[in-house]
């Protein structure tokens, strides 16, 4: 698993943005050494955003904080927890999906963990009215353009995977999805009538180059940093900014000769998914794609409750999160697999505040856990212990306590 954890691409980020942005990644550190100066010797406070939202949300948060702050202990970090509701919850409570106290905390935060955003109640509200909104925001204003979404089928869970032994065995792949541009974001959008008297829904998929090129470069620095290959998926038989995305892409693999750049039409990439998902080292896409993309691969690895996330930017805090939504048919039911949370909750540790030991420690006991046997039921397989959300919590906590280290 560590095998596709082992980018620091805050580091990468800083690395490729020349001159100002440089000093301005820096600068973003600098709240964080402050707050540092106030622990004992030895000690390192940090300010994490909890946000649940939704559904599953709160359970998997109130799960992967106690690993959090158990893994963190034992590497003498201390985390300072503020939580806030997003999304439904902010809206029940207070009539917007991201209150203003919910940003400030995030954005003054030194990385923010969040569970998830929806549900049934909310889904005819108006667009503005919207939980999903505050995601929107949260990435737009955090400018957290890239998002890595790792998909790696365990040994452990070969078996809860869809796909055949043969074909989901050593499948490890980094899917940089680009985050705050795209259909997801472009304008004109809206539903209008047209001449006709018709109904009509419309959205924009729009990319400018410098949001191609800083997502490339994102993708060819991890890519280097794995195996070496590249995929950018796109669909430039028929839509102009795909074509533009992969002039871009091909300009940017000029900077990267020991990069093996190759490219793909989406339709065809989630057929090859499924066909033999070990052909992809890292596959670079844009919003949509890339969100889609992601929950295909997540079924390789046996469920949508093992992929975690991590969104970052240039500076400032990144947002990490499960690529699962609130899964309202399983809310309230302690039925939620907790360790795409929890290895989010990693991916926080490395990539949001460059600890990797503490982040090794919360893998190496998710590891332990399934070594034991314990599964929810998204990855149960016969043979082995079913547990819920929390006893799944529990059992990575005896881990990260029991210190272990695990090879896989
Ligand atoms: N990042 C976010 O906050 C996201 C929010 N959503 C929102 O979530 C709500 C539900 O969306 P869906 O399309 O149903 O997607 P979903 O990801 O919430 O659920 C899809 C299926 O996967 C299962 N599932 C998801 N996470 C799981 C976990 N940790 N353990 C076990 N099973 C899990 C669910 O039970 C469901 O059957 C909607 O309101 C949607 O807009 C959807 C995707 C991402
Ligand atoms: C709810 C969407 C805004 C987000 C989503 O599906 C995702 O980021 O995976
Ligand atoms: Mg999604």
């Amino acid at each position: 698993m560590t095998a596709v954890l082992q980018t620091n691409i805050r580091l990468s980020l800083i690395n490729i943005v020349p001159g100002k942005c440089r000093s301005l990644a820096d600068q973003s550190r600098a709240p964080c050494r402050i707050r540092c100066s106030a622990a004992s010797p030895g000690e390192k406070r940090f300010n994490i955003a909890l946000l649940p939202g939704d559904g599953i949300g709160p359970e998997v948060i109130s799960v992967a904080k106690n690993v959090l702050q158990q893994a963190g202990s034992l590497e003498g970090l201390e985390f300072n927890f503020q939580e806030m509701p997003v999304g439904g919850a902010a809206l029940d409570l207070v009539g917007v999906p991201l209150p203003e106290e919910t940003w400030s905390a995030a954005k003054q935060s030194d990385a923010i963990l969040l569970g998830a955003i929806g549900g049934y109640k909310w889904d005819n509200n108006e667009r503005h009215q919207r939980p999903e909104l505050a995601l929107i925001y949260l990435r737009r204003d955090l400018k957290v353009f890239a998002n890595l979404r790792p998909a790696t089928v365990l040994p452990q869970l070969v078996d809860s995977s869809t796909l055949k032994r043969e074909v989901a065995e050593g499948v490890d792949m980094m899917i940089v999805r680009e985050l705050t541009g795209g259909i997801y974001f472009g304008e004109p959008r809206g539903i209008t009538t047209n001449d006709n008297g018709e109904e009509v829904g419309f959205n924009t998929e729009i990319y400018a180059v410098h949001e191609i090129d800083r997502i490339a470069r994102v993708a060819f620095e991890t890519a280097r940093k794995r195996r070496g290959k590249l995929c950018s998926v796109d669909k430039a038989n028929v839509l102009d900014a795909s074509v533009l995305w992969r002039k871009r892409v091909t300009a940017i693999a000029s900077e990267y000769p020991d990069v093996e750049l190759s490219h793909m039409y989406v339709d065809n990439a989630a057929m090859q998914l499924i066909r033999d998902p070990k052909q992809f080292d890292t596959i670079v896409t844009n919003n949509i794609f890339g969100d889609i993309l992601s929950d295909e691969a997540s079924m390789i690895t046996g469920s949508i409750g093992m992929l975690p996330s991590a969104s970052l930017g240039v500076s400032g805090p990144g947002l990490f999160e499960p690529i699962h939504g609130s899964a309202p048919d399983i809310a309230g039911q302690d039925k939620a697999n907790p360790l795409a949370t929890i290895l989010s909750a990693a991916m926080l540790l490395k990539y949001g505040l460059g600890e990797e030991k503490a982040a090794k420690r919360i893998e190496d006991a998710v590891l332990d856990a399934l070594n034991k046997g314990f599964r929810t039921g998204d990855i149960y397989s016969p043979g082995n212990k079913l547990v819920g959300c929390k006893e799944m919590g529990e059992e990575v906590l005896k881990s990260v306590d029991s210190k272990v280290t695990v090879t896989v």
